[in-house]
């Protein structure tokens, strides 16, 4: 993030991922994008395959992966999908996709993520949410380096949220053991890692010419909201100033992040509506924290995730 104004583009809130891909053409191009069993990463997924690229559905479920590629597929009857397993919770499952990608990776679209679930914990005894959301993620795109590495210009979403507002990292109590739980606080701390994570990411990949950006899609209904109170939801995202939008809509940012030229070379950023995000002043609709950008911060968090991941 440099001090001048906010980069704009001529997409907006009311945008969707088939307008901002329009015109793009990814032939050539291969891209993975992390939970497009469901929600925004379907949409994700549909428009980048439209625009040519040979895209990978990471997903938990297969047999839900294959539907969503059926179904992709009747809508985009050129689209080129693979269904491959990948349960970020469990770093066996992370490892096992880096080892078995090969060739280069231009694209790849972090999207999965996990809110306020019942089960709390990780068999580690790491907290879920920031164990799928963050480290699930770190652990996968580290192992896809040297793939993005490869691809020349290769590009990095990583899919955050206004969450991140709530909470910074709390770097002595990351997994809730000495506070007590709060599914709201532990989101939205693990939100704010997939900022630092894409803040670290663009500085220390910036030789490799790998582009990492993070980003807050909007407030759309998915599955992701399904463990949540429908009334307190509502009243949460009321608060916000917030509407909600469709999926359509809600991978819009992703695409923009993940593909538009108009992003070449920019990297380390945080964008909401299509458009890179105003640092956030208390008060006002949207913006970035600075405990999100806060380079030492994200220096430190690199280095927590290379001593959890061993
Ligand atoms: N929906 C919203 O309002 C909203 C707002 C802000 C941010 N987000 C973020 O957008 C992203 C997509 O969310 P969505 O709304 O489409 O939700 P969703 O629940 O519809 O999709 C999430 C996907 O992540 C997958 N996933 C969950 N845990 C996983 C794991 N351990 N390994 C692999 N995949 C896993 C799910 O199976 C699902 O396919 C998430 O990162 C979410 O935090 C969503």
């Amino acid at each position: 993030m440099t001090g001048s104004a906010p980069l704009s583009t001529p997409f907006d809130a009311a945008s969707t991922a088939a307008e901002v891909a329009a015109g793009l053409d990814l032939t050539g191009r291969r891209a993975v994008v992390t939970g497009a069993s469901s929600g925004i990463g379907i949409e994700t997924a549909r428009a980048l395959a439209a625009a040519g690229a040979e895209v990978t559905l990471a997903v938990r479920d297969t047999e839900a992966g294959q539907r969503v590629a059926k179904e992709i597929t009747g809508t985009h009857p050129g689209a080129r999908l693979r269904v491959a397993p990948l349960d970020l919770s469990d770093l066996a499952s992370v490892a096992s996709f880096g080892a078995g990608w090969e060739g280069p990776l231009h694209l790849l679209v972090n999207n999965a993520g996990v809110m306020a679930t019942p089960e709390l914990r990780t068999p580690q005894g790491w907290e879920l949410q920031f164990a799928t959301n963050h480290l699930g993620h770190f652990a996968l795109t580290t192992a896809l380096h040297p793939a993005l590495a490869a691809a020349g210009g290769a590009r990095v979403a990583a899919v955050s949220s206004v969450a991140h507002l709530d909470a910074p990292v709390d770097f002595d109590d990351l997994h809730f053991q000495r506070r007590p739980y709060d599914p709201a606080v532990a989101y939205g701390q693990s939100k704010t890692a997939v900022v630092l994570f894409a803040v670290e990411a663009a500085r220390r990949w910036a030789d490799d010419g790998i582009t990492v950006n993070a980003l807050h899609p909007g407030a759309i209904l998915t599955n992701l909201t399904r463990h949540y109170d429908s009334a307190e939801l509502a009243a949460a995202i009321a608060t916000r100033g917030y509407t909600f939008k469709t999926p359509e809509q809600g991978a819009a940012t992703s695409v923009l992040v993940a593909a538009s030229p108009l992003l070449d070379g920019v990297t380390g950023r945080y964008f909401e509506d299509c458009a890179e995000a105003r640092r956030h002043t208390p008060g006002i609709r949207n913006g970035v924290a600075d405990h999100a950008l806060d380079p030492a911060a994200a220096s430190r968090l690199w280095q927590v995730g290379l001593d959890l991941l061993g």
